[in-house]
């Protein structure tokens, strides 16, 4: 039996019955809000800020104190994995992530190591830890990885990129390099999120936010194969509880056939995706979770509330949908704009789940 006082989240990615559609957001404790800006400068920086589990457990317990979310997701970032790698994240501010050493010579990727989550990664996994006994059992914790093909996006550029032109050059050049790149990344992404898993994150998410970048051939072979790898290798269950999957390939719309093989329970889905079709196309495979555009919360509140209604409407009656943003969500968002999203989740989802 679970221990949770609210399990909806767990349930509606397993596809069970629940009582309204639970709801979280992507970067859900982040710069939109005041007290996560006040919580960094007090750290200093961002790096800083995922390096200590105090502050870490602190921000991802903010949106939770405003809002009645129904998951909490880890404060971290997906680049820690490389970091711990050693490439050397940093922050150049108001510049987005950056590494010293990005792979730029073929002895650099042949020397490249799968990291001891418990080691090198130790301050993400006593964050997890700290986060649940902070929790106390009030919503289920969600952990999470980059896929193996997006933490390689930035190992190889560097940083972000538009076109990541050094990737392609790569997977066009010399595909091996990139496969062992791959290999390496799959076995790191696994053994961090075991590791998540066993000290208490409840279901896990692998963002694969430039896998969409992939032309459809490029993508199963350099983005999904991988995905698949991880999940194969991933603890499913944890203290006699499920522990779901869900897979979040940002423009993967078009392949949701595909990556119901790759053996996840979820499927997230960015704004482009009907969820009707979705849900027609994946039948009782897997859930679906989205995909409201973030920037609709820009919006009026009466147009958040009627577009909120229309995700809703488009998933329709039955278990399986856990709404979410189709991506991370605005450090320009005003923070009342989501107080009334995800009222209006709770309030307008009741009638799809009448019994
Ligand atoms: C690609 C990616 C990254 N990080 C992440 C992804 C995958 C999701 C996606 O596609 O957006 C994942 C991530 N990053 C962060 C979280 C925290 C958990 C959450 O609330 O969802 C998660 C799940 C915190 C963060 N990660 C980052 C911030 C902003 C940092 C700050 O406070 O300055 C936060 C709250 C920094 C970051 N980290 C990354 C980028 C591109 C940036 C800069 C973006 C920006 O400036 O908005 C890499």
């Amino acid at each position: 039996m679970s221990q949770l006082k609210n399990d909806t989240f767990l349930r509606a990615l397993l596809r069970q019955p629940t009582e309204y559609t639970p709801v979280w957001l992507m970067r859900q404790a982040g710069r939109y809000l005041p007290e996560y800006c006040e919580t960094r400068k007090r750290a200093g920086n961002f790096m800083k800020l995922c390096m200590s589990p105090d502050l870490a457990t602190e921000v991802t317990l903010q949106p939770l104190a405003r809002f009645p979310l129904d998951a909490a997701i880890l404060f971290s970032d997906i680049l820690t994995v490389p970091d711990a790698m050693g490439l050397g994240l940093y922050f150049a501010e108001g510049e987005g992530p950056r590494f010293e050493r990005p792979l730029r010579d073929e002895w650099e990727v042949r020397n490249l190591s799968v990291p001891d989550p418990m080691d090198k990664l130790r301050y993400v996994i006593d964050a997890v830890r700290q986060i649940r006994v902070a929790l106390d059992g009030s919503v289920p914790l969600i952990g999470f990885s980059g896929s193996p093909f997006t933490l390689a996006c930035y190992m190889i550029e560097g940083s972000g990129s538009s076109d990541w032109s050094k990737v392609k050059t790569m997977l066009y050049s010399r595909p091996e390099l990139l496969h062992h790149i791959l290999d390496v990344n799959a076995q790191a992404v696994a053994a961090y999120l075991n590791a998540q898993i066993e000290a208490g994150a409840q279901a896990v998410q692998i963002f694969d936010s430039w896998g969409g970048a992939l032309g459809h051939r490029a993508y199963r072979e350099f983005s999904l194969h991988y995905m698949k790898q991880v999940i194969s290798l991933l603890k499913r269950e944890h203290d006699g509880q499920k522990v779901p999957v869900i897979v979040f390939t940002k423009g993967g719309g078009l392949w949701l056939e595909a990556i119901v093989e790759s053996g996840c329970d979820a499927i997230g889905l960015d704004w482009t995706v009907d969820l009707a079709s979705a849900r027609a196309r994946v039948g009782h495979q897997v859930a679906l979770q989205g995909n409201i555009d973030p920037s609709t919360l820009f919006g009026s509140p009466a147009v958040i509330a009627q577009e909120t209604c229309a995700v809703l409407a488009e998933y329709g009656h039955g278990s399986g949908h856990v709404f979410n943003l189709g991506h991370g969500i605005s450090q320009y968002t005003n923070p009342e704009h989501v107080a009334l999203l995800v009222e209006t989740v709770h309030r307008e989802s009741r009638q799809y789940h009448a019994q």
